[in-house]
């Protein structure tokens, strides 16, 4: 790398301030107008580097890699390969004499179209913020202790639906189900109760062997990069639904994802210690106990915006389990990783009023309405809102890495029999 590179600035000119310099860097799936074959693509500043016509040129060996137009041979090819790529990309967009080669292969950002970057495979929503789990505990179990016994012992999540995360910018139809009215009737009707929960979706490139456990130590191995999520939850049918067997159809209609998914590598300065976590978990868990497992979780700054006006601002590095730790368990059982799996977090809340990762903390369960600056309220999502998320994070040298944004508008539900 070039002491430009190094200090953030490269030949584009671009602000070191920009969430996605050159430390950033994150992969995604794109078409043009002109060209309806999808391509993978790097952002950079306010462009997009066409990588899969790049690689022709200045990767040959891996130029397969890209060809597909989606991250999932990449993903596969396991962290030699990415480490290679980044590498290569990060040379050829921070070293002058790259620039006649690739100048000719960056796109304006606001020209191409962003798709869905991988295959989603299996899809596990998990629910590791403390604060989260401890505000919704208080809400549905008043009479009970809020964390559930299990809580500290593992980290708690269920599988979802796959075939319904859908990319940003998707609009999301609201859910019709059942649901039980005040007066006690079951009713099949529009959701009135839908919400958010702002989430942070890491991404599995290398599968692991059926029957093996995948240790902490292991993850790196196994976790390509991050994405945001959006886990859109309606509040009414899950609380019908999901005893005993945990959220259904009220989780499963839409999980909304950003376009750009950003490599672990480009997260090593946000990497930090979790919270000190008690009683201790098993040994499988233990990651202060492990010296090949040093315990990492993520300084990322979440951002919610609802119609344009910022409602929250979540933290990350408050999550209890980590990722590594969430993939362990997962794994304990000896079912396989495959490539495309995509873990989110679950809700991330903070201890503060600002930081809560949900309407349903956010407005007390509808309670306290929120006040938007039209004067309007909003106990829960109404027809035409619209919800982003975005996050940064600490990059090298006072710079800042940028995880883009996940964006979603309500739709009016469909009309359906009863
Ligand atoms: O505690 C409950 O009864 C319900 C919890 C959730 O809905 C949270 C969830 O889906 C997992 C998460 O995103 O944190
Ligand atoms: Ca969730
Ligand atoms: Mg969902």
């Amino acid at each position: 790398m070039t002491a430009a590179a190094r200090h953030g600035t490269t030949w584009l000119g671009l602000d070191p301030a920009h969430p996605f310099g050159i430390h950033t860097l994150p992969y995604g799936s794109f078409t043009t107008q002109d060209a309806p074959a999808r391509r993978v693509g790097v952002a950079i500043g306010d462009q997009v580097l066409d990588l899969t016509a790049a690689a022709g040129a200045l990767l040959p060996g891996d130029a397969a890699l890209f060809a597909a137009g989606t991250l999932d041979p990449l993903l596969a090819a396991g962290p030699d390969t990415w480490a290679r790529v980044r590498a290569a990309v990060t040379d050829w967009l921070g070293d002058e004499r790259h620039r006649t080669a690739v100048e000719p292969l960056l796109r304006p950002a606001g020209s191409v179209d962003l798709h869905l970057p991988f295959t989603v495979a299996d899809y596990v929503d998990f629910y590791a913020s403390e604060h989260h789990a401890t505000a919704l505990g208080r809400m549905f179990r008043p009479d009970g202790d809020p964390l559930t016994p299990n809580w500290k012992h593992l980290p708690i999540g269920y599988h979802g639906r796959a075939g319904t995360v859908v990319p940003s910018g998707t609009p999301v139809v609201r859910p019709t189900g059942q649901r039980r009215t005040p007066e006690g009737n079951v009713v099949l009707a529009a959701s009135a109760r839908l919400d958010i929960e702002a989430e942070v979706g890491f991404v599995v490139g290398t599968p692991s062997t059926p029957g093996r456990p995948v240790p902490l130590a292991d993850a790196g191995r196994h976790l390509f990069g991050v994405c945001l999520v959006n886990d859109w939850s309606a509040r009414d049918i899950q609380a019908w639904e999901y005893v005993p067997l945990g959220p259904f159809l009220g989780k499963s209609f839409a999980t909304s994802v950003s376009p750009w998914v950003v490599p672990l590598a480009a997260l090593g300065h946000a990497r930090t210690a979790p919270p000190p976590r008690d009683p201790r978990p098993l040994p499988y868990l233990d990651d202060t106990a492990d010296p090949a497992a040093e315990p990492w979780g993520l300084d990322l700054t979440l951002r919610v915006t609802l119609n344009g006006h910022p409602v929250s601002a979540p933290p990350f590095a408050a999550m209890y389990w980590t990722a590594a730790q969430q993939l362990a368990h997962l794994t304990v059982n000896g079912a396989s990783l495959r490539t495309g799996d995509l873990l989110a977090s679950g809700t991330v809340s903070g201890p503060g009023p600002g930081e809560r990762g949900s309407l349903i903390e956010l407005t007390a369960n509808g309670g306290s309405p929120l006040t938007l600056p039209d004067g309007s309220t909003r106990g829960f999502l109404e027809d035409g809102d619209e919800v982003v998320i975005t996050a940064d994070a600490p990059g090298p040298g006072g710079t800042r890495i940028g995880l883009g944004e996940v964006r979603g508008r309500i739709a009016p539900a469909v009309s359906s029999p009863s």
